[in-house]
């Protein structure tokens, strides 16, 4: 199966914008981790506790503070750009808004050859028939070719987005908010899409998202970050949960279910600062349950024996 075999390997990752802020400010902040290869890993967390930062560390548009980054067991933290253009075609990403993301003069043919005419030196007839294929793949066809992206739907060009970021059979794919900005049976189209084309081509994906019923409906792992820590690694954002931040964000998510709906909700600790205090747990402010152990010592991100991985003191009493 291959399932223990790591596509990408993360070790003692930080990532600091701000070199001389006092005190620093780590938008990650010391993240092992470990994306299997064939894997879909989740990341969730709210706004801006550094899942595209670590994401672009990956993908290498952004450099490690320190810590180091390999792929295929190769340390590519320092790679040149042209040590990185041999590796760059196999790392690819699907955007949120894939609107944003497309020149609005260009043609969906244009649109999905940009990678192959970078990478690949096929004749033009070459080109077409690979660019038709993957169109027929992500269940458009060869009519969407001349077609600019305001001519179509949001699925549409989400569709486009998935087609380009496949077309040079990448192995590892980030789909950043890849499904957030469209509706819920959409939503639900474009992830058995992205489950499908992962099985016919061998993918790892990185999944980033907001939205815990996608994520528990894709992934095989879902790591939770909270102001540039790991604070849970877990197979699905469920009631085995342990973290009190997790539990949090479990118990905001509307599940169109009513019946995973949970009655109790737990949340935050309301109006206190959302900042990293000097010392202790990252989550102090807003968890319910800190203790004096939380204020003096972070807590570690310890492996239980279903692989599950909890960084909490408490999480035990929670
Ligand atoms: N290029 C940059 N320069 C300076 N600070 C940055 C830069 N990119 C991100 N940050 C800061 O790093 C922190 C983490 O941001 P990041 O975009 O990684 O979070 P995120 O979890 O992906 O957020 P969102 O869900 O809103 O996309 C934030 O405080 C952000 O302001």
């Amino acid at each position: 199966m291959g399932e223990s075999v790591n596509l990408v390997e993360i070790k003692g990752v930080y990532k600091c914008y701000h070199k001389k802020a006092k005190p620093k400010e780590y938008a990650v902040y010391k993240v092992n981790l470990n994306i299997k290869k064939g894997e879909i890993l989740g990341l969730v967390g709210e706004s801006g506790c550094g899942k595209s930062s670590l994401a672009k560390m990956i993908l290498k548009l952004e450099q490690p503070t320190k810590g180091k980054i390999l792929f295929n067991e190769q340390d590519i933290t320092d790679y040149s750009f042209s040590q990185m253009r041999k590796i760059r075609n196999r790392m690819q990403m699907v955007f949120q808004d894939s609107t944003n993301a497309f020149n609005p003069y260009y043609t969906v043919e244009q649109i999905i050859s940009e990678p192959l005419n970078n990478y690949s030196n096929e004749s033009e007839k070459e080109k077409e028939k690979k660019i038709v294929s993957m169109l027929e793949k992500v269940g458009l066809n060869k009519t969407y070719l001349t077609r600019y992206s305001h001519e179509m739907s949001g699925g549409q060009r989400q569709r486009i987005g998935i087609a380009r970021a496949l077309i040079l059979h990448p192995e590892f794919v980030v789909c950043d908010e890849a499904v957030s900005s469209i509706d819920y049976a959409l939503k639900k189209q474009i992830l058995n899409l992205l489950t499908d084309l992962k099985q016919q081509f061998g993918l790892t994906y990185l999944f980033i998202s907001h939205d815990i019923a996608a994520v528990n409906k894709i992934c095989d792992r879902v790591v939770v970050m909270y102001l540039g820590n790991i604070v849970e690694v877990i197979s699905n954002i469920n009631e085995n949960v342990q973290h009190p931040y997790t539990k949090a964000l479990l118990a905001a998510t509307l599940f169109p279910d009513p019946k995973k709906r949970r009655k109790n909700t737990v949340l935050f600790r309301e109006g206190e600062e959302i900042k990293v205090p000097e010392k202790g747990c990252v989550f102090q402010n807003r968890c319910f349950y800190a203790q004096n152990i939380c204020k003096t010592k972070q807590p570690d991100l310890m492996t239980q024996k279903d692989g599950h991985e909890v960084a909490c003191h408490l999480y035990h009493h929670c």
